[in-house]
């Protein structure tokens, strides 16, 4: 199966500040991949970058093996996107909207749109402009859907949703899913929703991608782990995969990344200690992977 998003080396510089350091991934179809990072880590430029909005510094960003920059309408017609800060026009209503964007779709899921406007309850004859940022944001994302695209890329989709439609989105996202066909990228501060849809991770820390795999591999991956000792010590732990240690009385603290079972036997003779080993949460995963 073919890559629709390939990423290679992908730089992205402003000015003298350099946003994306270099970033290899792919975008299969069937995966939801989740983008996390803190404010700043550089996922809007990212998920811009990828569709082409903007030349990179550096290496490239293709989908579907065409140059991001460079790809043609019929390509378009295959990726929905959602932007952070919504672009509809204040003067149109939501109907408006939709007439104009069926204008130019090549294929249209009517039952869908109208589903979706009746569930998200969308004002559908008000002006956008009139619209609270919730209402226009559950718009945008009808907008991105209606034409059922094979790649769907979305900024930070439910930051302004009320639950019940949070709730809703996510249920589209993971019917999205179960379709092999189509991939998802989303970005999102909200990291129980992550657990409930995605099925790949990204993570971004200061324009690199530290972590790129399956959520359930980063949870089996990434631990804290107790050491204790008959008596307060001061071993040196440089293990290469232990990024943090914590000494408190005659126990250490660590947190380890690429953790393998075996490993806690070795930690146990290697450091004559008793070894206790915790899997973490997605969330405190990602606030050890981000101090
Ligand atoms: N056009 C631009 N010119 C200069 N700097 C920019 C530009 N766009 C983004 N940046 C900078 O790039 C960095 C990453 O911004 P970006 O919006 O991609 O982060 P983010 O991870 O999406 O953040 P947030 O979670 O707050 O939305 C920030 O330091 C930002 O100031």
């Amino acid at each position: 199966m073919s890559a629709c998003v390939s990423l290679n080396n992908l730089q992205r510089q402003f000015s003298r500040v350099t946003v994306l350091k270099g970033i290899n991934a792919r975008v299969f179809p069937g995966q939801v991949i989740a983008l996390l990072g803190k404010n700043g880590a550089g996922k809007t430029t990212l998920l811009e970058t990828i569709l082409g909005f903007g030349f990179p510094s550096g290496g490239e960003a293709t989908l579907w093996q065409v140059k991001a920059t460079d790809i043609s309408g019929e390509l378009k017609q295959r990726i929905g996107f959602v932007p952070q800060q919504d672009e509809l026009l204040p003067s149109l209503t939501g109907n408006d909207h939709l007439k104009l964007f069926k204008s130019f779709r090549a294929h249209w899921n009517q039952p869908l749109v109208d589903k979706l406007i009746a569930e998200w309850l969308i004002p559908m004859n008000m002006h956008t402009g009139k619209m609270s940022v919730g209402q226009r944001q559950k718009l945008s994302i009808l907008l991105a859907l209606a034409h059922e695209p094979e790649l769907l890329i979305l900024d930070e989709p439910v930051a302004s949703l009320d639950p019940i439609a949070r709730r809703q989105f996510l249920q589209q996202l993971v019917d999205i899913a179960a379709d092999e066909n189509r991939a998802v990228i989303f970005s999102t501060h909200i990291v129980s929703d992550v657990e409930r849809v995605a099925n790949q991770v990204w993570m971004l820390r200061d324009g690199d991608l530290v972590y790129q795999g399956g959520l359930d591999e980063l949870k089996e991956s990434f631990v804290r782990v107790t050491l204790t000792f008959d008596q307060p010590v001061n071993p040196k732990i440089n293990w290469p995969q232990v990024i943090k240690q914590k000494k408190s009385g005659n126990q250490i603290q660590l947190t380890v990344e690429h953790w393998q079972p075996e490993m806690e036997q070795q930690l146990a003779q290697e450091f004559s200690a008793q070894v206790r080993v915790e899997y973490l949460g997605l969330e405190d995963i990602f606030l050890e992977m981000n101090p």
